[in-house]
């Protein structure tokens, strides 16, 4: 246990001593160990992440947008399931958290298929079309800050980033909650919800992911 390293620092270093290079599931499953059995971390986990697969699976996005990286738990989860030529453009606005991400996507090998875009979300979503050549976003995670779910699904809008059948995923819906999120998507004409129960990551706390399907 190395004191002077960040917790992010010691997930990554686990990953890279235990896990199977160029194995996206290996690392996903090695990073679940570390936080299950020695440190507690805020990844979607693997019960949340198996409703966030099924969603992913659905949806089989072209592009896909995910905001709050992290350590890439989520990117390498979601990336994995990508058809030949889809990718996964997430958002990362803490430099340390970025630096881990980058070198755990690449660890697994999916570099081909994420791009980390640096900066805060609600600067970069204004940029995908221009900078990013987005045209619109099959699907979303939502995982960062949860005061910014709300606002960032409405600049996904005032963007034209999002078509009919777009599929916005959302974490943390119960713990540590997003209540105007849900009083947001789910009083909108323009969303069709879908409440999914699970638990916190590594934890026997309740929480939720909540899906609202674009409906133009
Ligand atoms: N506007 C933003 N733009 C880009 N990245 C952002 C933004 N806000 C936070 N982030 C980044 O998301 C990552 C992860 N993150 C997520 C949150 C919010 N999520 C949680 O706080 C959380 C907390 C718990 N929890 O406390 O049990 C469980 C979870 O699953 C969670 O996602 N804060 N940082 C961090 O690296 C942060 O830099
Ligand atoms: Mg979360």
């Amino acid at each position: 246990f190395i004191m002077n390293q960040s917790k992010e620092q010691r997930i990554l270093n686990f990953v890279l001593q235990n896990a199977v290079r160029g194995d996206p599931h290996s690392v996903v499953d090695t990073i679940d160990k570390y936080c299950s059995q020695k440190e507690w971390a805020m990844n979607v986990g693997d019960e949340k992440g198996k409703i966030l697969d099924k969603t992913v699976q659905e949806a089989n996005p072209s592009v896909a947008l995910e905001l709050g990286t992290y350590c890439g738990y989520s990117a390498v989860r979601i990336s994995r399931l990508l058809k030949a030529g889809a990718r996964l453009l997430t958002v990362e606005f803490n430099p340390e958290f970025a630096a881990i991400a980058k070198q755990m996507i690449e660890f697994a090998g999916v570099q081909d298929k994420v791009k980390l875009l640096e900066g805060p979300s609600e600067e970069i979503i204004p940029q995908l079309k221009k900078k990013y050549e987005v045209d619109t976003l099959d699907f979303v995670f939502l995982d960062h800050w949860k005061e910014r779910y709300t606002p960032d699904t409405i600049l996904l809008q005032e963007c034209n980033l999002l078509r009919k059948g777009s599929v916005l995923l959302a974490d943390n819906i119960i713990f540590p909650g997003a209540p105007d999120f849900v009083n947001y998507v789910r009083k909108s004409p323009h969303f069709q919800c879908t409440n999914y129960p699970s638990h916190l990551e590594y934890m026997q706390v309740e929480d939720a992911m909540e899906k609202a399907v674009f409906l133009g």
